[in-house]
């Protein structure tokens, strides 16, 4: 049951578009406003893995799900270290949780992370606009109304066209990833590794790394920007590219990096941010989409054996079809829009996938593509 406060005693949040559009509501989060690109996501669970994923950064969130709150929040949700959503927009938050995972509710969670969320809105409204005039930049405002500063926020937004936000979220400095694999029963084991893999963090989540290590892999994280050359001579059996924010063109000194990993051939795999550097590195092309894919429910063909894998998704380019290089081969494609869901290289060790397979709450179909990438290290390494 969803217990609202009464109304006198909310903070007014309102959220202007870039278009001039308005939408009304109360502040869930701390007052203050930031400019951002608005999107939407249509999973029904996750929204703790949404707000910490840090592909979200700059990215002004709205869940179509209507209640959202109601499993509260926890500690091990959570992807990264931070809240990296620029804001969050809900239809409403009920103030009753009900789960035995949590540790405490959503908009408290929010006022002591510092995010500026509101909810009381018409997401349908909203995403119906995002939907027909595709994503806009917009401003998120808690606090006393100023709709026409609010305005200038989201017209002076540059949008993320160009923008480079892999190196603004990635660590600074390499870290081995030490934590073991929990079990529900409480037990945490530590598989014996037997490979050795370097995974670029453009803004990566944890589940990635949990998912590398349960299956036997240690891993040590790099900064975005680290040469080649110094991931070369620490003679990985493979290296794993993460998902991340931004445009993936404006990433020039990790394109760069891949094109001599490639070189080098040393086992990639790429996921999201990750696939489309695999794809740049290689002599493709990437492009914005009108509103991307951001939802957990998302068809994906896989072409080599004509399964479809329901995935996770959240992307706001894609890799265009046009002209992509021979030796690129399109392994899926969404059966939403027929975009680039997936690929491989056919002369050197490498593939890449646009969705998520790490998806954590799921959906799992796509998971066995970490599977694909051992199996890449150990037939590599013969
Ligand atoms: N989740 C991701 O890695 C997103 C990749 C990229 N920033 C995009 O929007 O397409």
């Amino acid at each position: 049951m969803a217990v609202e406060l009464p109304s006198s005693s909310r903070v007014p949040a309102f959220l202007v578009l870039a278009d001039g559009s308005i939408f009304k509501g109360y502040s869930i989060g701390v007052e203050g406003y930031r400019g951002g690109e608005v999107v939407f996501n249509t999973a029904m669970t996750g929204y703790q893995e949404i707000l910490t994923d840090p592909s979200y950064c700059r990215q002004i969130v709205t869940l179509t799900y209507p209640h959202i709150g109601n499993v509260g929040v926890n500690q091990e949700d959570e992807e990264s270290a931070e809240l990296f959503a620029a804001g969050l927009i809900v239809r409403e938050i009920p103030r009753q949780l009900s789960s035995w995972r949590a540790q405490g509710g959503l908009p408290e969670y929010l006022k002591a992370r510092g995010m500026i969320a509101m909810a009381g809105v018409d997401t349908r409204r909203l995403t119906r606009l995002l939907r027909e005039k595709g994503a806009q930049n917009g401003c998120i405002w808690a606090g006393e109304e100023n709709i026409p500063a609010a305005l200038e926020v989201a017209r002076t937004f540059p949008g993320l066209n160009g923008m480079d936000l892999a190196k603004v979220v990635s660590c600074t400095r390499p870290y081995p990833w030490t934590e073991g694999v929990w079990h529900l029963s409480g037990i945490t084991t530590r598989p014996e590794a037997r490979f050795r893999v370097i995974a670029y963090d453009f803004g990566i989540k944890r589940n990635i790394l949990r998912m590398l290590v349960e299956r036997g892999c240690a891993v040590q994280v790099v900064p975005a920007t680290t040469p080649a050359q110094d991931v070369l001579s620490l003679r990985p059996d493979g290296v794993f590219l993460s998902n991340g924010p931004g445009d993936p063109e404006a990433c020039t000194y990790a394109i760069q990096a891949v094109r001599e990993l490639l070189a080098a051939r040393v086992p990639v795999f790429g996921i999201c941010l990750g696939h489309q550097l695999l794809a740049l590195a290689s002599g493709g092309r990437t492009l914005k989409m009108k509103f991307g894919h951001h939802g957990a429910n998302h068809p994906v063909l896989d072409q080599q054996t004509g399964r479809v894998l329901i995935t996770s998704q959240n992307h706001g380019f894609a890799v265009d079809t046009q002209d992509l290089p021979a030796h690129l081969t399109v392994t899926h494609v969404s059966l939403f829009d027929g975009s680039v869901q997936g690929l491989a290289r056919t002369d050197v060790p490498a593939f890449s996938f646009q969705g998520h397979p790490e998806a954590c709450p799921g959906p799992h179909d796509a998971a066995p593509l970490f599977d694909r990438f051992i199996a890449l290290m150990q037939e590599s390494g013969i």
